[in-house]
């Protein structure tokens, strides 16, 4: 370091320790606040009802007797408030304090003096509250450090396009109070510090990226014009690092009218849930909704029927060749999976006025008392030119009517007295205490015999009555499997491309739903012509949806989604290359969904997560490779080891175990394809090496050796990365290639490849000089190679 660098290093030293003591007066200025806002609202609480006013004699006196305890309610709700607002600014301030800002520019606006602008993950003001002394990352002029390089620079305010120039951009290290590294640089942000960042090694949590930020990156987090924002990025371009960014960006950009709560992330699996859930909080926000697909499937259709998994349906995709009806089933899942099916469905609706619309007999103590024919004519007789839904709102409004009607007849029923007899002690006290609630509580007990047996007449009958009635309201007597299976079994007169598999997929079609299953690929259409039959779902609290691996969602799944979140903007984040479902051929798909929406793509090609050499060999797995750009960070290139039989492969692995743990890596993944396979891995692996299975419903991943099917691993990073077997024998299919490159482009710092006999295509097709092949003895050598 030069003296003139130390001297400048002293002297940020200097600013951190000064901001230091400003922070830390604020805290206590803060803390002092806090402890006076609890007392109060403690105070608050206990005294409530000393400070309200009941008097509930005159209709007067009860509206003042409201209005005075809706006050003091608000008081508290408050105070609480306030008393929640402090404690999270505390908490980051605790934050900055341990590192208040990462960044900094010199900026001089045209026209106006210079400006040193410090960038953190929050902003702070100095006591009189007149100058920041640190700009929240998401603040617009803080835009200036993640676009532009010295020189002239500009940005974009409410008010109009700040123009100047940028005479100086610096990055920053801190952790607990101390400068730990400091660069001046020239690009858009400097190669040192991501140099830094990306060599430290895997987290089982995501970490946030705002000192960092790259400017395409920054192109996404900040973008407020688009309805639909598509981002097609490579593998470990920042995708979702971009899209958790966004969201805060999001939430401090619109803080007085958005919140967490309006804001939904769709993501692979519970895995990637819990892998992303400490971004926002790290960064001082709160969460966002997060769910899957899946999840919501099950929300919706799970209690009645068995909704197959989208992992058990690739499950089925890789392992199942053999079964007679895998090549229909394959056709099956792209036909359902396409608007085509969506559009068939749609005229079948439209025919619907025709006939086609089925119901299920109502029965009572075993006796039909409202039947399907009946609701049918209902139905029927409604004029057509009325909705679906509210046609069968009319019809639940007549079942009900017909149900109270029957109620009345079935008190005088011989059942009902027996069913009286043999009351229990408990029933006779429930029955007792709601005669009670109805007729005040001055009565000890029923007034007389007959009045006692009118009410416990109805007690009982209801009582019989009340699951019918709830099932009603819920629209149950639909017989929605048997309209849904129509479209297997009729001879639909529609004019709509059908695949020339059709009448096979009807067959499996029929049988599967004939056994209550929903395969995955019929969960959504089921869903959508259940909802415009019974009325459509739609969240109107959200108002921005992400979809992370948006690749694998069919374009009926989002056509569906579209229409459940009408008002909410879109960011889908995914990745061609590594679709893994089949009926995901084309990202592109979107846009027929959407055709007329201010749509905006933009594109990231360079990858962070891998080491350069990495990525130079993952980029020939795939189709247009050439385009993937590494991020230049140095390591080992990947090896492949082929080795003889099962045995032979666990001892060489258990090796490459031991090799990459004295190396320090704290995250190995021994990826398997399926399920099956990686079970066997670690049922192999077991007894002589500490490590853990992850199967589908794990939630998270802790340090350590892990064992996880490639489809798991999506989204998430490992130190190093085992992939068991990728021989020829495993991974020879075309449709196979997205799932090796999943899986191999999960390793940041590390690749090995094992293989039982001759390796994969993928492999062989690959320019030899990206990888190396280890000779059957040099797995213990591993540790000594150097690239
Ligand atoms: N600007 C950045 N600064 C620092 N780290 C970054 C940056 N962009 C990406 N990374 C790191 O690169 C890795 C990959 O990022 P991320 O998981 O967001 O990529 P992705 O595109 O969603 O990946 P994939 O599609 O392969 O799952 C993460 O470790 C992330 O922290």
């Amino acid at each position: 370091m030069s003296k003139e660098e130390a001297k400048e290093m002293a002297k940020e030293q200097e600013r951190i320790n000064h901001m230091i003591i400003e922070i830390d007066h604020t805290i206590r200025k803060l803390q002092n606040r806090t402890s006076d806002i609890k007392s109060d609202t403690i105070e608050l609480r206990k005294t409530f009802w000393q400070d309200v006013t009941v008097n509930l004699d005159e209709p007067d006196d009860v509206i003042e007797t409201f209005t005075s305890i809706k006050q003091q309610a608000e008081l508290l709700s408050e105070r609480e408030r306030s008393h929640g607002q402090l404690h999270k600014r505390l908490k980051t301030l605790a934050r900055l304090k341990d590192s208040p800002y990462f960044g900094r520019i010199d900026f001089k606006e045209d026209g106006e003096a210079e400006e040193h602008i410090y960038i953190g993950i929050a902003s702070f003001m100095d006591r009189n509250e007149e100058q920041f002394l640190i700009y929240d990352w998401r603040a617009p002029i803080s835009s200036l450090y993640y676009d532009f390089p010295p020189g002239s620079a500009s940005y974009e305010t409410p008010e109009g396009t700040i123009t100047g120039e940028m005479t100086l951009k610096r990055q920053y290290i801190i952790r607990n109070g101390q400068m730990i590294s400091m660069f001046d640089t020239g690009i858009t942000i400097g190669d040192e510090m991501l140099q830094e960042v990306l060599g430290a090694n895997a987290s089982t949590q995501m970490k946030s990226i705002v000192a960092t930020i790259q400017r395409e990156q920054n192109q996404i987090i900040r973008n407020e014009k688009s309805k639909l924002l598509v981002v097609q990025g490579v593998a470990g371009s920042g995708k979702t690092s971009a899209a958790l960014q966004r969201v805060a960006y999001l939430l401090y950009r619109y803080r007085e009218t958005l919140s967490s709560e309006n804001i939904m992330l769709f993501s692979p699996n519970p895995l990637f849930n819990s892998y992303v859930s400490t971004v926002l909080p790290e960064l001082g926000e709160e969460n966002m909704k997060q769910t899957t697909f899946q999840e919501y499937l099950d929300s919706q259709l799970g209690t009645h029927y068995r909704v197959e998994d989208p992992f058990s349906q690739l499950e089925f995709i890789l392992n199942e060749e053999a079964s007679a009806y895998y090549h229909t089933r394959l056709a099956s899942i792209r036909f359902k999976g396409s608007l085509h099916f969506k559009a068939l469905i749609d005229s079948f609706l439209d025919s619907i006025h025709l006939g086609g619309l089925y119901f299920k007999d109502i029965f009572f103590r075993g006796r039909v008392i409202v039947s399907k024919m009946d609701m049918l004519d209902q139905f029927y007789q409604l004029d057509a030119a009325m909705s679906i839904p509210n046609r069968i709102q009319m019809v639940k409004d007549w079942i009900m009517k017909v149900l109270r009607a029957q109620a009345k007849k079935e008190q005088k029923k011989s059942w009902v007295e027996a069913e009286i007899q043999f009351l229990e002690k408990e029933d006779y006290l429930a029955a007792y205490n709601s005669y009670k609630k109805k007729h005040g509580s001055g009565e000890d007990t029923f007034n007389d015999f007959e009045e006692e047996q009118k009410f416990l007449i109805k007690q009982v009958v209801n009582r019989e009555m009340k699951p019918l009635i709830h099932s009603v309201k819920r629209l149950k007597f639909i017989d929605m499997k048997k309209i849904y299976q129509q479209l297997f079994t009729e001879q639909l007169e529609i004019e709509q491309p059908f695949p020339p598999e059709w009448d096979q997929i009807r067959q499996i079609s029929i049988t599967a739903l004939e056994k209550n299953i929903l395969p995955y690929e019929d969960a959504t259409p089921f869903l959508y012509l259940k909802e415009r039959i019974e009325g459509k779902k739609v969240n109107l609290s959200i108002r921005h949806v992400f979809i992370d691996e948006a690749q694998d969602y069919s374009p009926f799944q989002f056509a569906y989604l579209k229409e459940l979140f009408p008002y909410s903007k879109m960011t889908l984040l995914g990745d061609m290359n590594q679709a893994i479902f089949l009926h995901s051929k084309d990202m592109v798909n979107i846009f027929q969904v959407d055709p007329d929406s201010e749509k905006e793509t933009i594109t990231l090609t360079k990858s962070y997560r891998s080491t350069k050499q990495i990525v130079e060999f993952t980029k020939g797995l795939v189709i247009d490779g050439d385009k993937i750009e590494p991020f230049n960070r140095e390591g080992r290139k990947p090896t492949l080891s082929i080795v003889s039989d099962e045995q032979d492969l666990q001892c060489k692995i258990l090796e490459c175990i031991q090799t990459l743990r004295n190396r320090g890596y704290q995250t190995i993944a021994v990826i398997g394809k399926n399920a099956n396979e990686t079970k066997h891995a670690f049922e192999g692996l077991s007894g002589k090496v500490d490590g853990y299975l992850m199967e589908k419903g794990s939630i998270h991943y802790e340090k350590g050796l892990v064992f996880i099917p490639a489809y798991l691993a999506k989204g998430i990073e490992f130190d190093a990365v085992i992939m068991y077997n990728a021989s020829q024998k495993n991974f020879g299919r075309e449709m196979e290639r997205q799932l090796f490159y999943t899986s191999c482009t999960r390793a940041m710092h590390e690749l090995h490849l094992f293989s039982i006999g001759k390796e994969s295509m993928f492999i062989t097709r690959q320019p030899q000089a990206t990888y190396d092949v280890l000779p059957n003895s040099e797995i213990l050598e591993l540790g000594e190679r150097k690239h």
